[in-house]
């Protein structure tokens, strides 16, 4: 016992108020280390969803998009949850029946309930967005596209989200969001980088958007859709052709081959040995050619295939219409059109026709594609179909047409050549998402994407916790070092003499 005392009083390190001092430093930093490490800990990731509809006039379809909850201003990245193809035809193919437009809807919307997480769904918005098929039902008869829209909005009100309106795009907003889609998705509006023209081939329309350089705005205001987004300015140029998507320019190439009326047409957009018998009524329902109806046509005629791609490319070409143009520079129809510029990604029907091609590597020169067009459409119907069992017929056949279309639009229609088709990437998504209009519609409608840069990012948490500790660290030494006049003194070794 006595030992002991006798060494206590002799370490100065173990006076009680040293001990206390010690004590309390250790776990004032220690407390330090842990508030700053658990207030800043990375909290599990939530999300928020929003949800939209693509009615389009072949199809519609779904798409869920999910972002982090607590970045839903600026810094969070929306990315595609989940995508949902309704079955059965666009919306505005039920103009008779608009009950069915809406109960077409239900498979895919019930999908998005087990999708969404329960306790979101009453924050989730919902939006309808239709393109070109209601465009042209609601030029065709206003009456049946309103009731159309009346069985859609019932039908998606039954839903438990948050229901934001069902309209009909305007083919600027198509093109512009589509824009805003693929750039976004690329990285390139918070990086300003330079960005990518859109490209979008629909059934009933298509649209081309990019941003020019030097471009006067004041040429065709109506083409021209200004943007602030991070910080960066963007005056788009934008247009979208009604009437020049795949399925309602083959009604006009039919339309223009079958003008006088003839019981069989041969066509050289279709396979050699391919024979259909087609309805002249059913082929003119529609405003893109009601006016080209010949006069006292019989009710059927026989569609035949002579398929050769030049002179297919010559009956496209006669769709567009290259003689006036009171602008500058124009595309085509009389639409103004500024130099192309950069790279673009081109979507949509682009990518379903140009994959089933085996034509989406932009390493393939344009006259190369025109051989391998030429062969394919030149090649006998039997022989295709025998290629490809899987493929349904009516899509089957109309892959040589839809391929000279596209060729034909993307050279002699926007002007591209032989060195800038290397520029066209043909995708059908970006890091996941599909590449479309919804994205950007919603990231508009939900204002995620800020006119102004965001501020910068605080300090990642690994970071953070690295900072805290150093600091708590250097405290330490300080307190340490602060308590050097009670060190003890070293005792001296005995000197040997
Ligand atoms: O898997 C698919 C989905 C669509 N399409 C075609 O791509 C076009 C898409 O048109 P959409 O319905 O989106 O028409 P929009 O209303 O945009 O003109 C139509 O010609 C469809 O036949 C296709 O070839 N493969």
């Amino acid at each position: 016992m006595s030992a002991q005392r006798e060494m206590k009083e002799k370490n100065p390190w173990h006076t009680p108020l040293t001990i206390i001092i010690t004590v309390i430093g250790v776990i004032a930093i220690v407390a330090l280390v842990t508030v700053a490490v658990l207030q800043n800990r990375p909290v599990p990731q939530k999300y928020k969803y929003g949800i939209v509809l693509d009615a389009g006039s072949s199809h519609t379809a779904l798409y869920i998009y999910e972002w982090p909850a607590e970045k839903d201003n600026n810094t969070g990245r929306v990315e595609q949850k989940h995508s949902c193809k309704v079955k059965g035809k666009g919306i505005s193919s039920y103009a008779a029946e608009p009950e069915k437009a809406g109960m077409s809807l239900t498979e895919c919307m019930r999908e998005a309930e087990m999708q969404v997480p329960s306790r979101r769904h009453q924050e989730t918005p919902l939006y309808l967005g239709a393109t070109a098929g209601m465009r042209l039902l609601n030029i065709e008869n206003r009456e049946a596209s309103d009731k159309v829209f009346e069985a859609v909005e019932k039908a998606l009100q039954g839903f438990p989200f948050s229901y934001q309106g069902a309209r009909i795009l305007s083919g600027q907003e198509e093109g512009a969001f589509g824009w805003v889609t693929v750039n976004y998705l690329d990285d390139r509006l918070k990086q300003g980088l330079e960005t990518t023209g859109a490209l979008d081939l629909g059934g009933a329309s298509t649209q081309i958007s990019f941003v020019p350089h030097e471009y006067d705005i004041s040429e065709s205001p109506s083409n021209s859709v200004a943007f602030r987004l991070y910080g960066n300015d963007y005056n788009l140029y934008t247009h979208s052709f009604l009437c020049y998507g795949k399925d309602q320019v083959l009604r006009m190439a039919l339309a223009h081959q079958t003008r006088s009326g003839p019981v069989t047409m041969s066509d050289p957009c279709f396979h050699p040995g391919y024979s259909v018998t087609r309805n002249y009524n059913a082929l003119y329902d529609s405003p893109c050619v009601s006016e080209r109806k010949p006069k006292e046509a019989p009710l059927n005629f026989t569609h035949t295939g002579v398929g050769n791609f030049f002179r297919c490319q010559e009956v496209v070409k006669t769709l567009f219409n290259f003689t006036s143009c009171k602008y500058s520079r124009c595309s085509f129809n009389g639409i103004f059109q500024p130099p192309l510029q950069g790279s673009f990604g081109a979507f949509s029907a682009y990518y379903f026709v140009m994959n089933f091609l085996n034509l989406t590597d932009s390493s393939i020169p344009l006259e190369t594609v025109k051989a391998n067009l030429a062969n394919y459409c030149g090649t006998p119907w039997n022989q295709i179909k025998q290629q490809h069992p899987e493929v349904k017929e009516k899509y089957l056949a109309e892959y040589c047409f839809s391929g000279t279309y596209i060729v034909t639009l993307l050279t002699e229609g926007y002007n591209f050549t032989k060195e800038t088709f290397s520029k066209i990437k043909f995708i059908k998504e970006i890091k996941g998402s599909d590449a479309g209009w919804t994205l950007g519609y919603m990231l508009n409608l939900t204002n995620m994407i800020p006119a102004e840069a965001p501020d910068s990012p605080p300090l990642p948490h690994a970071g953070y916790v690295s900072i805290v500790t150093v600091i708590a660290l250097l405290l330490f030494i300080l307190f340490i070092l602060s308590l050097r006049p009670i060190w003890p003194k070293c005792s001296k070794k005995p000197q040997i003499v």
